[in-house]
């Protein structure tokens, strides 16, 4: 895989470099709330620009469904890369129109440009090779070289990730290089207990990777919305907790996987229901109530593991040598469902474990909980991604880097 300093070292220097980067920050309107993202690829930005690069920038943000969705602008996290840079980043309106052309067009040396929602196009997700191909080879004509640093996204066989690459030439960003570094040693020699924690929304996306865990952690503590799929595996009722129903046989397979090999599962014994989800925006109070795992009633939802369970899953990390975390505990956007994730980074705090905390939305709770960046081994900026790493799958985005 070239990289960004080889890249460097043959000279950028008025050429167009397109950066496909992760800025999918979360949004409380257009306001961030995180903007680690931003600020993990803001080295490679620099750095190109500082070489005399025209430097195109380009990201999804959400999940649009290919269409322009004001909602999901990427408009935010251009102003704010610009803040960080300290200078005036243009903001293309579309991605590969009129506007991006002609901002692409007007970069000088040394500029940066931001283009609008990758997603907004139907063609970057496609699951036709064909129409992926033809919107990748309108972002080429936008660009010289390609520079793959979105590490959130490799997992994903995007156009801008996949497509792109194959053709200009190509090289990986700092943040892949460093994300790539740390989550290598994870599935090398790890040293043991070798503990994972597993929450979040995308339940779907990040069941499969319990599989290839089996056969690697000693233990694994489950929570966030994923720990409704095992409840329900155990036989209890979940009420209208988040549940991927179809993935239960496969969950109940897992559990007696575990016990034959001797890996712990360890599900939540107690969790905070309520019989609405929290509003995220004004915060109101949610008044949840505790409840056994195994009686949640039928009219609840889950939203957060409950207090015997944050004590419970503190002393399982307590002994821990290695520590991969991704996924909140609970909604943690609300403060009254914040608890469980706060414990789960406290007892990484606490721990002389090496702690790898990934996903957009893991790494942004630790920093907006206040916790100090720097008590963790690694913050990645990949959830799926990392997790897809660690299965030791072909990741898409990074195959595409290869020479
Ligand atoms: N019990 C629950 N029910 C519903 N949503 C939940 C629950 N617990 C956590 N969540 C939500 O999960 C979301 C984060 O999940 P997600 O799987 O996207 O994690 P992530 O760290 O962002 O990983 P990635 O980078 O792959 O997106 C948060 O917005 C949180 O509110
Ligand atoms: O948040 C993430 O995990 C990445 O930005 C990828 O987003 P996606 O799951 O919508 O593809």
């Amino acid at each position: 895989m070239k990289t960004i300093d080889q890249l460097l070292a043959d000279g950028v220097a008025g050429k167009r470099v397109f950066v496909r980067a992760d800025l999918n920050v979360p949004l409380d309107g257009t306001t961030i709330t995180d903007d680690g993202r931003i600020r993990a690829v803001q080295p490679t930005i620099a750095k190109l620009a500082e070489a005399g690069a025209r430097v195109v920038v380009a990201s999804h943000l959400g999940r649009p469904k290919g269409a322009p969705d004001p909602a999901f602008s990427l408009a935010p996290a251009a102003a704010r890369l610009g803040e960080l840079l300290g200078t005036h980043v243009e903001f293309a309106t579309d991605t590969v129109g009129e506007s991006a052309t002609a901002a692409v067009a007007g970069l000088e040396d040394g500029q940066v440009a931001v283009l609008e929602n990758l997603r907004f196009n139907a063609g970057e997700t496609s699951k036709d090779d064909a129409e992926r191909g033809a919107f990748a080879d309108r972002l080429a004509a936008l660009a010289d070289v390609y520079v793959g640093d979105g590490f959130g996204a490799v997992h994903r066989k995007h156009a801008s990730v996949f497509d792109l690459p194959a053709r200009l030439p190509h090289a990986a960003g700092f943040l892949i290089a460093t994300e790539v570094g740390v989550l290598k040693k994870l599935t090398e020699d790890v040293s043991r207990p070798y503990v994972v924690v597993l929450g979040g929304a995308k339940v779907s996306d990040k069941l499969g990777v319990i599989d290839h865990l089996l056969e690697k952690a000693d233990r694994i503590l489950i929570g966030g919305g994923m720990a409704y799929t095992f409840l329900k595996a155990q036989g209890h009722e979940v009420g209208i907790s988040l549940l991927q129903e179809d993935q239960v046989p496969a969950v109940r397979e897992y559990l007696e996987r575990a016990k034959a090999k001797g890996v712990e599962f360890v599900l939540p014994v107690d969790v905070l229901v309520s019989s609405e989800f929290p509003d995220l925006k004004t915060k109101a109070p949610a008044n949840p109530a505790v409840v056994a795992a195994d009686a949640i009633p039928a009219d609840q939802e889950g939203l957060d593991i409950g207090p015997e369970t944050r004590l419970l899953y503190a002393s399982k990390l307590a002994d821990a040598a290695t520590v991969f975390w991704n996924g909140p505990m609970g909604v943690f956007e609300h403060p009254d469902y914040a608890e469980g994730t706060k414990a789960v980074a406290q007892a990484l705090v606490d721990s002389p474990a090496f702690s790898v905390v990934g996903g957009g939305d893991s790494a942004a709770a630790v920093r907006i909980l206040g916790f100090d960046e720097k008590a963790f081994g690694h913050i990645s900026t990949g959830g799926g991604a990392s997790l897809e790493y660690l299965e030791g799958k072909t990741l898409p985005g990074l195959a595409a880097l290869e020479d």
